[in-house]
C-alpha cells in the first residue's frame, strides 16, 4: 500500500487537483512551501522524538476566526467552523506526517482541518466519521490523489480504479479468496516459511562451527522476502525464490516498489513531466523494471490461458473448490470467466496484488518481531502456544484458529503500526459529516473536491478508544471496550464472541480498521493474516529473538508502508531443545 507522507502533501497543492479554496486560513509566515530549501526535497522523514512547540496555539488569532467566518460564509457550508491545525510547513518535517497528525488530533480534535498554503485537508481520526465515509457513503469519495500517484504502476488495477473499472473486476477477484482456497494457500505460508527458518538455521549452524551461539540478522529484509515468495506463488504461481536468490524479475519488482514509495513522498509528481520518462534516470530505470515486471505478467498470462484446466473450470464453476489443483489467483481468474479476459486488465490486477499484498504483510511482521522482543514474557507466552497447538509440525488451516495468541499479536502490531497509517479520499460531491464524538456534534457538510486523510493510526492510538493505546497488549481484543461517552459509536466487543479469527472493523465499530472497511475494505485481509500468523509462528517455533540495539535506535521511516530506517537488526538464537530438522507437515 501507498501512503502519503508530507512532501505528498504539498504535491497535492502542485495542480493535479481542482479543489475549493476551503480555507483562508493561513498567513504569510505558516505559507512557506515554495520556498523550502532543497535538503528538504528528500522521499523520507525520520521519527524526530523533539517534542513540538506550542507556537501554533498562540498564532490562532482574530485574523483565523475572521478567516473561518468568511470560509464558512463563502462555500455556503460549515466546514470553516472546524477547529484547524495549521502549519508551518517546517512543523511536518523532521517526522513522518502520521504522527504530527496525532499531536494535532489530540490538541484540536478528532475532526480538523489542516491548513497549508492554499489547501485544506480533512483529518479524521473519529470511528462514526470514518465509517460514514468508508462504509456508509462510500460511493461518494473516490481515492483522490493516491490514485494519480499509482495509475502509472497498477493502471487500472482495484485500488486505484475509477469506480466504474473498480465494480466488476472486484467481483471478479473476491472469490479468489474464499475460505476454501486460502485453506489450500496456507500450505504456500508454511512452505516459504520454513525456506525462511531453514536459512536461518543454517546460517546458526555454520556460526556454531566458530562456537558463535548466535547470528544478527536482519529481519525486516528477510520478511520481505518472504512476502514477496508468497504472494508470487499465491497470485500468480510464480516462484521468486527470493528468501535464497536473486534474479531480474526480483530486482525489478523491488525498484519498482521503490518508485511507488518515492512518488509517494516527494514534492513534485515529477513523472507527470512529458520527457522524464526519458531523461531523468531513475525515471528511465522504473520504465525498464516495469518492462521487465509485465514481461513476466505478460508470460504468465498467456501460459496459464494455454493451459486451462477443464476440471477445474468445473471445479470452480462448481464452487467444489477443494478440487482445484492450482489455486493461484490468475489461474482463478483466467479459469473463471471461461472466456478471454482482457490481459491488460489481468496485468493491472496482479500488479496490484503484487504491490498491495508485498511489504504491507512484510511490514506487519517485522512490527510483531519488534514489540515481542521488548516484551520477553509475551514472546515466552507465544512460544508456549506454538509448541502446545504445533510441536514439530507446520500450521494448518485448523492448527491457525488455535493459534489464538499469534493471531492476537499480529492484531496487535497491525494496531501500533497501521500499514498504511492514513487512508486517503476525496469528496466526489458535497456531503455531510455525521457528528464527532469530540468537538462539533452537529457535523460538518464538506464540498466536492475535499481531501481527505482518515487516519487510521490516531484511531488505533486514540485515548478515547482504548485503554493505554500505546502500549503493546495482544490480550485487550479479549475485553469489551464498554461505551459510555461516545454517542453513535457502539464500542468494542471480544472479537471470538463474533465468530471471527481475527479483530476487525465490525467488531470495535471502526476504531479498529487496519483493512480499511466498507466496500474498498483490503481483499486480502484474511490471506494477509493467515500468512502473517504462520511466518511468525514458524519463526517462534523454533529461534529466540532478541533487538540487536536499543529499541529507539530503530528508526522509523514511512514511505510505502511505516518500515525501519536501518532495518530490524536481531540476534537469532535457536530455541533450547528445538531441533529443526524435524519440522514434519
Ligand atoms: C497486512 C497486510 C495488508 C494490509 C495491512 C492491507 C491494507 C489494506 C487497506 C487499508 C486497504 C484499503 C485501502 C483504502 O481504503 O484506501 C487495502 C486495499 C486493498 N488490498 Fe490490502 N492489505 C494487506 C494485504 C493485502 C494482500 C495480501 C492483498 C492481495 C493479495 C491485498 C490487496 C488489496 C487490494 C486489491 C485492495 C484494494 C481493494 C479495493 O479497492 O477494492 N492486500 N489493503
Amino acid at each position: 500500500m501507498v501512503m502519503l507522507n508530507s512532501s505528498t502533501i504539498s504535491s497535492l497543492s502542485n495542480s493535479f487537483v481542482s479543489y475549493p479554496n476551503i480555507s483562508l486560513a493561513h498567513s504569510a509566515n505558516t505559507f512557506q512551501i515554495p520556498r523550502l530549501p532543497r535538503r528538504y526535497f528528500f522521499p523520507r522523514c525520520e521519527v524526530s522524538t523533539k517534542s513540538r512547540t506550542d507556537s501554533r496555539k498562540s498564532k490562532r488569532t482574530l485574523f483565523d476566526n475572521a478567516s473561518n467566518y468568511l470560509t464558512n460564509f463563502l462555500s455556503g457550508s460549515r466546514i470553516g467552523s472546524m477547529p484547524i491545525a495549521e502549519g508551518a510547513v517546517s512543523d511536518l518535517f523532521g517526522k513522518p506526517l502520521f504522527i504530527s497528525l496525532y499531536d494535532w488530533f489530540i490538541e484540536h480534535g478528532s475532526v480538523y482541518k489542516l491548513a497549508f498554503g492554499p489547501k485544506s485537508f480533512l483529518v479524521v481520526s473519529d470511528p462514526i466519521v470514518a465509517r460514514h465515509i468508508l462504509r456508509e457513503n462510500a460511493f461518494a469519495y473516490d481515492k483522490g490523489v493516491l490514485a494519480d500517484i499509482l495509475e502509472p504502476i497498477m493502471g487500472k488495477g482495484l485500488i486505484p480504479a475509477d469506480l466504474e473499472t473498480w465494480k466488476p473486476r472486484r467481483k471478479a477477484i473476491v472469490p479468489g479468496f474464499h475460505a476454501a482456497f486460502l485453506e489450500a494457500m496456507v500450505k504456500v505460508f508454511g512452505d516459504c516459511s520454513e525456506r525462511t527458518v531453514k536459512k536461518l538455521e543454517a546460517m546458526l549452524l555454520t556460526a556454531q562451527d566458530d562456537k558463535i551461539k548466535h547470528i544478527e540478522m536482519d529481519m525486516e529484509a528477510e520478511f520481505s522476502s518472504l512476502a514477496l515468495d508468497i504472494i508470487g506463488l499465491c497470485v500468480f504461481n510464480y516462484d521468486f525464490g527470493s528468501v535464497t536468490r536473486e534474479s531480474p524479475v526480483i530486482k525489478a519488482v523491488y525498484g519498482t516498489l521503490f518508485e511507488a514509495e518515492h512518488r509517494s513522498t516527494f514534492y513534485i509528481p515529477y513523472w507527470k513531466f512529458p520527457l522524464a520518462r526519458w531523461l531523468v534516470p531513475r525515471q528511465r530505470k522504473f520504465h525498464e523494471d516495469l518492462k521487465v515486471i509485465n514481461e513476466c505478467l505478460d508470460n504468465l498470462i498467456t501460459s496459464a490461458k494455454a493451459t486451462r484446466q477443464e476440471d477445474d473450470i468445473e471445479a470452480l464453476q462448481g464452487r467444489d473448490y477443494s478440487q482445484v489443483k492450482d489455486t493461484s489467483l490468475l489461474r482463478f481468474l483466467v479459469d473463471m470467466k471461461g472466456e478471454d479476459v482482457d490481459d491488460k486488465q489481468l496485468r493491472d490486477d496482479l500488479m496490484t496484488m503484487l504491490i498491495a499484498g508485498h511489504e504491507t504483510t512484510a511490514a506487519v511482521l517485522t512490527w510483531a518481531v519488534f514489540m515481542l522482543a521488548q516484551n520477553p514474557d509475551k514472546m515466552v507466552k507465544a512460544q508456549s502456544e506454538v509448541d502446545v497447538i504445533l510441536g514439530q509440525r507446520k500450521p494448518t488451516f485448523e492448527c491457525i484458529k488455535k493459534l489464538q495468541y499469534i493471531r492476537l499479536i499480529i492484531a496487535e502490531a497491525l494496531r501500533l503500526y497501521p500499514q498504511p497509517p492514513l487512508l486517503i479520499r476525496r469528496a466526489l460531491q458535497p456531503d455531510t459529516l455525521p457528528g464527532g464524538y469530540r468537538g462539533d456534534k452537529e457535523g460538518y457538510l464538506i464540498p466536492q473536491g475535499t481531501d481527505i486523510f482518515i487516519s487510521v493510526y490516531n484511531l488505533h492510538r486514540s485515548p478515547y478508544l482504548w485503554d493505554n493505546p500505546h502500549k503493546f497488549e495482544p490480550e485487550r481484543f479479549l475485553v469489551p471496550k464498554e461505551n459510555k461517552d461516545i454517542e453513535g459509536w457502539a464500542g468494542f466487543s471480544p472479537y471470538r464472541n463474533q465468530g471471527a479469527l481475527y479483530p476487525n472493523e465490525v467488531i470495535s465499530d471502526f476504531a479498529f480498521l487496519p483493512f480499511g472497511g466498507g466496500p474498498r475494505k483490503c481483499v486480502g485481509d484474511q490471506f494477509a493474516l493467515m500468512e502473517a500468523t504462520v511466518g511468525l509462528a514458524m519463526l517462534l517455533q523454533k529461534f529466540d529473538l532478541e533487538l540487536k540495539g536499543s529499541p529507539e535506535s530503530v528508526q522509523i521511516v514511512t514511505g510505502a508502508t511505516i518500515h525501519t530506517k536501518n532495518g530490524l537488526w536481531c540476534k537469532i538464537k535457536r530455541r533450547e531443545g528445538i531441533q529443526l530438522e524435524n519440522i514434519v507437515s
